[in-house]
């Protein structure tokens, strides 16, 4: 039969120790909800002795996840083991995870402690936890720091006390892939009573190495259960992505002959979810749960793409909860995906000769524009050239905008309309309100404005606001982004950029509007 590998996520609480990844109670019952469709097989629900909200937090879950254990962290404290056990008490299944460091710095630097006072403290801990449930998991915190011989004994006394999994950690990311696959086996090796206890690993991505040195462990180690999170949420640099571990362990199951309980299909919701709540955006080039993860853009891999999927992808988007690949067409594109996308925006050229001049015209348009739109190719075969394209018809020129406390924020804009400039005036409910309303005074589109998002894409004060409006006319729908150091001229940018496109659709449907 095939081995386990046992998934314990802690986004709840080493991911909560994130600097701002700060979550409430009602945040954390969400995202325990949600890891429980992800079917994970241990929640690491908090750490219940840190804060009275903490404790709440772990009760509220311990309450109502039924398919997956709860956990809580607990020092190596009668009273902290004592708070975990309480707040997990009502869980169908529930776990105390209590830990301790052995690596000489912390023992005698932090916890200030002999080692034999921490191989004491460590073994009552363990005692005294199995006073409250059979499932009990111990930590030498820093154990890739920490002295062999030492940990053999701590190790060795703790199963012998009823701990059932022993948590390697790598606290600070300090290991390196084969050393910590063999820290695994020459623990398991060395330690007589190994056998009686399910090895786990806990590592940190102070280097980059987290998924490497965790998978390492599995491999080489016969460790049975990584401690991850979502989006690689944790202490410092992080800790190891649940999504890395889970579909590289389903992926390269030639390699690691083992089987993962985990619905991948829930993978991005999960992603999305903690990114939403924690606030913490995902990196388009992150692995499996980023916006690239699955899109093409280069012409070589469209076309083998398109030809079949295995030749640039070795998972399927589908799988981890994308609802499909992306191709994305821009400069780098070739004639198989910009044919592929006529077709599929029912387009039909008469013969090669039209497709190659359309697909010239779409290669200068791709030129002077970073990704192409459907609208812009429908509009580029409608007019039959770019140059309608590229002219602007709205185009922001400046804006005055003042918003003072107890009157109704106004605006003047502006901009030109097929090359003549226009003024508009307004005032609105916000500042957004009055400069989208001085607009529609001189454009009058009457259009509906259905989306509207801000993104700082730079950091600090000094920030690129990004906006993001969407605008719905007679059942078209169009976005339009707008960029600027000012959010309100960014905004004001984005709304002609969506009204361009409406513009630009009308046209094709009637060459006589505007
Ligand atoms: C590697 C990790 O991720 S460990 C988990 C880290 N997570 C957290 O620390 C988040 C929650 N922590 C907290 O809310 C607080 O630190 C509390 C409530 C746990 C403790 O607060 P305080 O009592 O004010 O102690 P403080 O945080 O200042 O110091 C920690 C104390 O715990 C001791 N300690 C640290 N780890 C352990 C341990 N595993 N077992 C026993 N004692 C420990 C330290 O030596 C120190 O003791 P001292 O006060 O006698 O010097
Ligand atoms: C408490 C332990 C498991 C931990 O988070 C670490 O060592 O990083
Ligand atoms: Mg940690």
């Amino acid at each position: 039969m095939t081995d386990k590998l046992i998934i314990f996520d802690t986004t709840l609480r080493d991911g909560e120790q994130s600097p701002g990844a700060s979550m409430t109670k009602e945040e954390k019952l969400r995202i325990a909800k949600q890891l429980e469709r992800l079917k994970v097989d241990v929640i690491e629900a908090g750490f219940a002795a840190s804060s009275r909200g903490d404790f709440e937090a772990i009760q509220a879950i311990a309450a109502v996840i039924k398919n997956s254990t709860v956990c809580s962290l607990a020092r190596a404290h009668q009273q902290d083991i004592e708070q975990a056990a309480a707040a997990l008490r009502s869980a169908e299944a529930f776990r105390i995870h209590t830990f301790i460091a052995t690596s000489p710095l912390h023992m005698e630097k932090k916890l200030r402690m002999t080692p034999e006072q921490v191989l004491e403290q460590a073994r009552s801990a363990v005692r005294h936890a199995r006073q409250f449930t059979n499932d009990v998991e111990f930590s030498p915190e820093d154990s890739s720091r920490s002295q062999l011989d030492f940990l053999c004994r701590v190790l060795e006394a703790v199963i012998a006390e009823g701990a059932t999994t022993i948590n390697i950690t790598d606290t600070v990311g300090y290991a390196m892939p084969e050393h910590h696959g063999q820290l695994l086996r020459t623990l398991r090796e060395r330690i007589p009573n190994s056998e009686r206890a399910v090895w786990s690993v806990h590592c940190h991505n102070d280097l980059g190495l987290a998924v490497a040195n965790s998978l390492a462990a599995v491999k080489f180690g016969g460790a049975r259960q990584i401690e991850c999170t979502i989006n690689g949420l944790g202490e410092r640099a992080g800790n190891t992505s649940l999504e890395e571990v889970v579909m590289a362990v389903k992926t390269r199951q030639d390699y690691f002959g083992l089987e993962v309980g985990i619905d991948t299909t829930q993978i991005v919701p999960t992603s999305k979810l903690v990114s939403q709540i924690t606030g913490f955006m995902v990196q388009p080039n992150k692995a499996i749960v980023g916006a690239n993860a699955f899109a093409h853009a280069s012409g070589i891999h469209q076309d083998g793409i398109l030809k079949a999927r295995d030749t640039y992808e070795i998972m399927r988007a589908e799988e981890v909860g994308w609802s499909t690949n992306k191709i994305v067409l821009g400069k780098l594109s070739g004639r198989t995906a910009f044919k592929q996308r006529l077709q599929e925006l029912g387009i039909a050229l008469d013969g090669e000769n039209e497709l190659n001049t359309a697909f010239m015209r779409f290669k200068e348009l791709a030129d002077r524009k970073a990704e192409i739109y459907d609208e812009d190719i429908i509009a580029l075969v409608a007019a039959g050239g770019v140059a309608s394209e590229l002219n602007e018809y709205f185009k922001f020129t400046s804006l005055t905008q003042r918003s003072i406390s107890g009157e109704e924020p106004y605006a003047c804009i502006l901009f030109t309309i097929d090359g003549s400039n226009v003024t508009g005036e307004a005032v609105g409910n916000g500042p957004v309100d009055a400069t989208f309303n001085a607009i529609e005074t001189q454009t009058k589109s009457g259009a509906e404005l259905i989306l509207y998002s801000v993104n700082a894409i730079t950091m600090g004060t000094q920030a690129q606001g990004e906006v993001t409006v969407r605008l719905s006319k007679n059942g078209r729908i169009v976005n339009g982004v707008g960029t600027d150091l000012d959010i309100i001229a960014a905004s004001a940018k984005a709304y002609l950029a969506a009204l361009n496109k409406l513009q630009s659709k009308a046209q094709k449907l009637n060459p006589q509007v505007g």
